[in-house]
């Protein structure tokens, strides 16, 4: 591809591996960001939008749009903090994937309980500004000066190798259903954030006038987020039941509720949170709601 093809185009950063990548495949799909990328180029042409798709690590994604070379991106909120990017990018939208916390860890059977007590030694991380911040705190608190202060060493991955093999007291890293951290005989003591990818703009755009194309992918991507998130509840009532029912279902704005045949029943139908379904419908059933039905949503605008 030569550079001139760029020319114009609006730059759109993606995890190239790792965790995040799969499921911003399916978010580009999704919000119909349609390309065909070659195997070794990492900046492909999207075929029905004036477009590029930029594939990089998701650790080097927040400097790169904060720098304004790239003007959206998805990746980590973890790594936007950790590359102090906060102030440089803008995080339009909560992507409800890639969900995690950085915890701080010490081996299960050792005698460190607490941060206070690992604070002084030594921690590996791939966090080291996050860690550094967390434990310039906790050494200040604890009036530790000089040698006395916490060394925090940088590792590319596998951290939480570091205390089995004699290099670290404890580590700062990610965790998710902790089998990483047990597998390592490890255990969390502290949080220091949760995280989720997030889509990300930059503060200063190359061109000011890709802000309407900037607006449609976010208001896209918005869209097969929100269609992940609810289904749709529809059900049957008696009208002297809806006040209640409507309190189960009060829908993202208000639920649609339309007459049946028979005077006295209605239809509501209501979006609701995926995760709630269940719940929803056991209390719609306790209320007189009959005939419940959950429908998934394949895509939506909100
Ligand atoms: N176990 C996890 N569960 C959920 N999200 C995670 C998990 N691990 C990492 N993430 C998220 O994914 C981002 C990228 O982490 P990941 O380790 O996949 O990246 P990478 O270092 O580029 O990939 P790789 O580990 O393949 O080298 C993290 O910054 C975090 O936001
Ligand atoms: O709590 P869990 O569900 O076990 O997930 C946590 C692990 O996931 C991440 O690493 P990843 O597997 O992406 O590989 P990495 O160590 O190469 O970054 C993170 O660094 C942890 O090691």
């Amino acid at each position: 591809m030569n550079l001139e093809a760029l020319n114009g185009r609006l730059l759109f950063a993606i995890p190239k591996k790792g965790r995040l990548h799969e499921r911003c495949l399916e978010l580009l799909a999704g919000a119909d960001i349609q390309f065909r990328k070659s195997n070794r180029l990492d900046v492909c042409l999207v075929i029905n939008h004036p477009i590029a798709l930029v594939f990089l690590p998701a650790g080097d994604i927040p400097s790169f749009v904060g720098n304004g070379n790239i003007d959206l991106g998805i990746t980590g909120h973890d790594v936007v903090i950790e590359a102090k990017m906060q102030e440089k990018v803008t995080e339009v939208q909560r992507l409800g994937f890639g969900k995690c916390a950085l915890q701080v860890q010490v081996p299960e059977q050792g005698p460190i309980k607490t941060a206070e007590d690992l604070a002084g030694k030594r921690v590996v991380t791939s966090f080291e500004i996050l860690a550094a911040e967390y434990f310039n705190k906790i050494d200040d608190q604890l009036s530790l000066v000089g040698d006395q202060r916490t060394k925090i060493q940088y590792i590319g991955g596998s951290v939480e190798a570091a205390c089995a093999l004699g290099l670290a007291d404890g580590i700062v890293d990610l965790v998710e259903s902790g089998d990483t951290m047990r597998a390592a005989g490890l255990h969390a003591i502290a949080t220091l954030l949760q995280t989720e990818a997030v889509l990300i703009k930059s503060n200063t755009p190359s061109r000011a006038d890709h802000a309407p194309l900037i607006n449609l992918i976010a208001s896209r991507i918005a869209g097969v987020v929100a269609a992940d998130t609810y289904v749709v509840c529809s059900y049957n009532i008696t009208r002297a039941s809806l006040p209640q029912a409507i309190q189960i279902t009060p829908g993202r704005r208000a639920p649609t509720v339309s007459p049946l045949e028979e005077s006295d029943w209605v239809d509501v139908s209501a979006m609701v949170k995926k995760k709630n379904c269940a719940t929803v419908m056991d209390q719609l059933v306790k209320v007189g709601a009959v005939d419940i039905l959950i429908y998934k949503l394949d895509n939506c605008r909100v």
